[in-house]
């Protein structure tokens, strides 16, 4: 997947008056590019508030991170589960009207979930960072920030707020960045969960060194198609790479039964990471258990 990192619509500056100049092909062409050039707004405006320097400073006094990937690989079930913290998305609208991430966290900790992602993007997840902090004073799983990064910036901030995992999105990032961003992350003692959705975004993965965690995005996130076949042709593809075996491969998306599990597991998926079929349930920790019946 082809991902423009800013809008090719140019801002010229004409003394005191900008003009929007259109060109050709401005609009973004999916839902990731649209993501991606709000974010970039975004982190521009957040670091004119607070610099980058300070949170550097702030991720100093921050209390240690927790293990993460060790968690997925120790699972307290096979596979491990990480389930979600997702009141909305672009592709379903509001998926849970009652949304209390506390409540939901803490019932995914008693029902068995290993790890936990939160999203904390607000425009199109109606996430928050401040979610993803309560939920670090209320759980003692580990935490994956669930965002688009496409800064440091974010790293440190996912940081600050209590997570100790990132996730990087091989769409959005080049490998210098991907290698740069997971030695961060590795540097603030975190895990990077690198996701991959084509065989082209997998063979640049597997061929960056310290990435040890990846995660395969069922969703296609073009057209919001899901097929836990991505998986399986994906997984298939990596076994005849030599770095196969150190790898923790995590199935993410369109996970909604035990059927589905048994189908990643079946591939080679370590772990998975779910959400709205969890989020939807009155009792999401319950949820859990039926799903890995
Ligand atoms: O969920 C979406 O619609 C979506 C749209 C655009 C970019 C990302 C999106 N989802 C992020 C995720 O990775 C999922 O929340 C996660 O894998 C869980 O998926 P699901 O179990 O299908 O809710």
């Amino acid at each position: 997947m082809k991902i423009r990192r800013r809008s090719p619509n140019p801002t010229v500056a004409v003394d005191t008056l900008r003009y929007q100049v259109k060109v050709p092909d401005s609009e973004p062409r999916n839902i990731l590019e649209k993501i991606v050039w709000h974010k970039e707004v975004e982190i521009q405006r957040l670091r004119e508030r607070t610099p980058l320097a300070e949170l550097q400073r702030q991720v100093l006094t921050a209390p240690p991170a927790l293990d993460f990937a060790t968690a997925l690989r120790d699972g307290k079930t096979s596979p491990a589960v990480i389930a979600e913290v997702k009141k909305a998305s672009p592709s379903k609208g509001v998926i849970r009207e009652d949304f209390d991430p506390v409540a939901i966290s803490t019932s995914y900790e008693n029902g068995g979930a290993s790890c936990l992602s939160v999203l904390t993007d607000k425009e199109f997840f109606q996430g928050s960072l401040d979610y993803l902090a309560q939920v670090r004073q209320s759980v003692k799983l580990p935490l994956l920030c669930k965002e688009f990064i496409i800064y440091p910036y974010q790293i440190y901030q996912a940081r600050i707020h209590g997570a100790d995992a990132i996730l990087l999105i091989a769409a959005i990032l080049s490998d210098k960045d991907l290698g740069y961003f997971t030695r961060i992350a590795k540097a603030l003692g975190m895990t990077a969960l690198v996701e991959v959705h084509t065989a082209e975004e997998l063979d640049r993965v597997l061929n960056l060194e310290q990435v040890q965690v990846i995660g395969v995005n069922n969703r296609n996130l073009e057209d919001f198609s899901v097929s836990l076949e991505t998986t399986h042709q994906l997984l298939a593809q990596a076994s005849s790479h030599p770095r196969a075996n150190e790898i923790l491969f995590v199935s993410e998306s369109g996970i909604h039964q035990s059927s589905d599990v048994a189908y990643v597991a079946q591939a080679g998926a370590k772990a998975i990471l779910v959400g709205e079929s969890l989020m939807r349930q009155p009792d999401p920790g319950n949820a859990i258990g039926q799903l890995m019946a």
